[in-house]
């Protein structure tokens, strides 16, 4: 291993297995049963210096395994400690996460590894504004991991619950997730004041798939001569930043015609289901979802304003792979990314304008869907705007392409979306003077098939009034805040119990009308039915090499069935990558997570 504060680019990575890291068997047969067989690269490298006691800093694209990589041998130190536990008077092990979505997550990963080792050790959550009684049900006993946010825990301090010498005294382990994110949600002052009461002897691990100011600034705050791990991959450093497993696609249209273009590639089936449609606002989302709505297309949309049971439910249930098969598109308003905008065009008044605008309106502060949430089951990421920053845009196209799992993006871009386009590709590694590029013209959309739908696209378009979109949103909100209701009670009995209620009712007034629904094969030309045929088939031949019918393209042979890898693709970024080393040592050997 290199020595400490020196990166690790570079260093050799061996195949070794779990086992070889050191783990605890307990953990492997938790592992074993959730079909999780080798380390990724960065699981490999940060678990042994984790259980050296080593401070790390971790750096690796979206999607590499950071999660475990800290999680594992967190456990294996509660574990080993567990017998010393009884004199702890706070958490022994505190993991910080910048949204509530995210703090959901990764308690729910803690909570199955815990359940899947038998062993008995207490894991709590707290967010948003928990009540004092609330706060120190939770705190009691103590717990040994805490999952929370920054402002929460600095709220049980200011409150009592938490005592800052309790914390002097029991704190052993801290882990800043998302480091990158931490920052830009409004948490610095948080964290600076919550280190006056973090003990020296206190290991300190931060996560992150981007490198920025703020996460250098977190790191000389909270670590002692850490490690600096950045995964020792092929290629130049930009190279680094995207998974390889993620194809990338671009289409560019007028501002008007995203919706006709967005309704060409999911009516005529040219993309793999699960799609993950991202906007920049709320009201594009609901215009998006009350235009695919009359032409039959279901779609679910989650935002900030949703109450906080209803976006937890949708996450879950994307968490549980769709089986219930509710819906295929979501819709999420990518709040990350315009907070980060904020940030920094701090005094933009255009964005001073909109926050005005909705200031009547309870947006959740701790809400978060674009860093960190592992979406399992998204083949699709479809930038229906384009983020605000090449970081963003990073954040946004790692919802898919999880671990060894492969999937696609699709960015629909407006002439006014050049500029941001264009450094997105610099930014991922292309050539200003040249034509290389990591993403590639969609192949499979012609310019037939895309008019074939103009008249019916464009006369629906105009019936998605202003009104139409504010009355939409209004009844979403009503519909879940019931919902709400009724999950609180219901999913504190049934936490599984995925199917009850439905996030993607129709808010049209109108029915869809039949001829709209359908797309008669007929008229499709020739091209553009055989693409469609194309995807089909590799989603049904999918569904057939899947015990549970979830789960994406996976192992060679499914990759070599994938249309998007048979046509070819036009940028030489993109061959060259076709060509590149996969992700992972361990590539060749299926895995079903
Ligand atoms: N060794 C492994 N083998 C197979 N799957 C794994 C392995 N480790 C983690 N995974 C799975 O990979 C997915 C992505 O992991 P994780 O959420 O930790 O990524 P991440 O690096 O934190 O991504 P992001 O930066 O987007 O937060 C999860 O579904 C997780 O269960």
């Amino acid at each position: 291993m290199a020595n400490s504060d020196e990166n690790q680019e570079g260093e050799q990575l061996k195949d070794l297995t779990f086992e070889e890291l050191g783990l605890d068997p307990r953990l492997i047969r938790a592992l074993t049963k959730k079909n999780i067989q080798n380390p990724t690269p960065i699981q490999q490298i940060g678990i042994p210096l984790i259980l050296e006691g080593k401070d790390v800093v971790a750096r690796a694209k979206t999607g590499s395994g950071k999660t475990f990589a800290y999680l594992l041998p967190l456990l294996q130190k509660l574990l080993s400690d567990n017998n010393n536990n009884s004199k702890a008077v706070a958490p022994t092990a505190m993991i910080l996460v910048p949204s509530r979505e995210l703090c959901q997550q990764v308690y729910s990963e803690v909570l199955s590894l815990i359940e899947l080792c038998r062993v008995q050790l207490k894991v709590v959550q707290l967010t948003g504004e928990p009540s004092f009684s609330d706060m120190a049900a939770a705190l009691a006993g103590p717990p040994h991991i805490l999952v929370s946010t920054p402002a929460c825990v600095q709220r049980c301090l200011s409150s009592g619950v938490l005592k800052a010498t309790s914390i002097q005294d029991s704190l052993s382990i801290l882990v800043l997730d998302e480091a990158d994110l931490l920052f830009t949600y409004g948490y610095e002052k948080n964290l600076k004041d919550l280190k006056t009461h973090i003990p020296i002897k206190c290991q300190c691990l931060l996560m992150s798939a981007t490198s920025s100011e703020d996460v250098e600034s977190l790191k000389k705050l909270y670590l002692h001569n850490p490690y600096i791990l950045t995964l020792p991959e092929v290629g130049d450093a930009k190279d680094e930043i995207v998974p390889k497993n993620v194809q990338q696609f671009w289409i560019q249209c007028s501002e008007r015609d995203k919706l006709l273009h967005i309704l060409a590639i999911l009516k005529l089936d040219l993309v793999q289901k699960k799609v993950l449609i991202f906007t920049n606002t709320i009201d594009t989302g609901f215009r998006l979802k009350l235009f695919l709505e009359q032409f039959g297309i279901k779609s679910a949309v989650l935002n900030a304003e949703l109450p906080v049971n209803s976006r937890l439910h949708i996450l879950e249930f994307m968490f549980q792979g769709f089986n219930a098969g509710l819906f295929d598109y979501l819709i999420a308003t990518d709040d990350s990314d315009s907070k980060e905008k904020e940030k920094m065009d701090g005094d933009n008044q255009t964005e001073k304008k909109k926050s005005k605008k909705h200031k009547k309106r309870k947006l959740d502060s701790e809400f978060g869907v674009v860093r960190g949430i592992d979406f399992k089951n998204v083949q699709t990421v479809v930038n229906f705007d384009m983020p605000a920053s090449a970081a963003g845009y990073v954040h946004r196209i790692g919802r898919t392409g999880r671990a060894f799992n492969t999937g696609q993006s699709i960015s629909i871009v407006s002439p006014d979306e050049m500029e941001i386009f264009d450094e997105i590709k610099l930014f991922l590694g292309g050539d200003e003077d040249s034509d290389v590029t990591h993403i590639a013209p969609f192949p499979l959309l012609e310019k037939n098939a895309v008019e074939f739908l103009r008249y019916r696209a464009e006369d629906v378009a105009r019936s998605v009034t202003k009104i139409a979109v504010k009355e939409a949103r209004a009844q979403d909100l009503r519909n879940e805040i019931l919902n709400s209701e009724k999950l609180k009670a219901h999913f504190q009995e049934n936490p599984r119990d995925l199917a009850l209620l439905k996030h993607d009712k129709l808010l049209s007034k109108k029915a869809p009308a039949p001829h709209l629904r359908d797309v008669p094969e007929y008229l499709l030309d020739p091209t553009t039915q055989q693409a469609s045929k194309f995807v089909k088939l590799t989603r049904a031949a999918m569904g057939r090499n899947n015990n549970n019918g979830n789960r994406g393209f996976k192992g060679r042979s499914k990759k070599a069935g994938d249309p998007l890898k048979t046509f070819s693709a036009q940028g030489k970024g993109m061959k060259r990558k076709a060509k590149g080393k996969e992700f992972g040592p361990k590539q060749k050997k299926k895995q079903d997570m």
